[in-house]
């Protein structure tokens, strides 16, 4: 005779599991606290202005992903390490994220929320310029502005040395129906050791720009645009991958007809990775 089938567990042998691994991740939590705290002390965080170390962060994300599956959403588990991840740059080097809501103060605020969580203080500024010059008089405060429009060219105050950079692109991970998707540079002072430098953004200004001359570029590289009185042109803010240069995109530019006025590179951050809808990662 077969043998019957064991009962399955009641709910309160269910809920004690589950009891079990509540207490375990939250004593995990508090044990990678006990390192953070430690490794305060190997970074030396103080002295480099923000504690935020974009190359380590992407890593890691990237690694998230990979790792991910069963029922529990992506997204859920990628906003709850956005939000262990950034509370412990927190707690090495308090700071503050300023945002440019004049993009969508909806959208901007939920990216703001997504990557940096409740604990991080959120300032709104309704310029670009205003959040980067925030962060410019700060020590390690974070700028998150649109990565893809721009009414004014705030990148040309990061030309200077000593002025903060644009270190990051967010989300870290991209996909059709991320829940904050807003395309955004993240803007601020951090160690060179902790860039990464996949891309480099590029602050270019040239007289002669046009619309044609925007059609040519933009298979080559990102560029954001803004007319430019001054130089009867426009000032470019143009992210180049590995799979390009510098020289080429000038070459480009002089091909199409305009003149480069200048060139300085105003930061870099990792490559944009990318999720597709089936799953599968590219
Ligand atoms: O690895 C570091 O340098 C850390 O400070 C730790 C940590 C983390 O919580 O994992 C926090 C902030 C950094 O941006 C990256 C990672």
């Amino acid at each position: 005779m077969s043998q019957r089938p064991p009962a399955p567990p009641s709910l309160q042998e269910l809920r004690k599991e589950i009891d079990a691994i509540d207490e375990g991740m939250h004593r995990l939590l508090m044990q990678r606290g006990d390192i953070i705290d430690r490794l305060i002390q190997v970074k030396q965080t103080q002295e480099v202005g923000s504690a935020f170390r974009p190359a380590r962060e992407a890593d890691m994300m990237r690694h998230l992903v990979q790792r991910h599956r069963g029922i529990l959403p992506l997204d859920t588990v990628e906003s709850i390490w956005r939000v262990i991840i950034s509370t412990f740059t927190y707690v090495q080097a308090p700071f503050s994220v300023h945002a440019d809501v004049s993009v969508s103060e909806p959208a901007m605020r939920d990216s703001a929320r997504f990557h940096f969580g409740f604990t991080v203080p959120y300032v709104a500024h309704f310029s670009a310029q205003a959040a980067v010059e925030a962060v410019a008089k700060s020590k390690g405060d974070l700028a998150l502005v649109s990565a893809t429009s721009s009414r004014t060219p705030w990148w040309l105050t990061l030309e200077e040395a000593g002025a903060p950079k644009i270190i990051a692109r967010l989300p870290f991970v991209e996909r059709a129906d991320h829940p904050a998707a807003l395309p955004v540079f993240v803007v601020s002072r951090v160690a060179d050791s902790a860039m990464v430098t996949e891309v480099e953004t590029f602050s270019v200004r040239v007289s002669g720009w046009n619309a044609e001359i925007a059609r040519a570029l933009s298979p080559l590289a990102e560029i954001v645009a803004v007319p430019d009185t001054a130089f009867d042109g426009a000032a470019l803010l143009i992210s180049i991958t590995a799979a390009s240069s510098l020289d080429k995109i000038k070459a480009a530019l002089i091909d199409a007809g305009a003149s480069v006025r200048s060139t300085a590179l105003v930061g870099s951050h990792a490559t944009r990775y990318t999720v597709p809808p089936t799953g599968t990662k590219s």
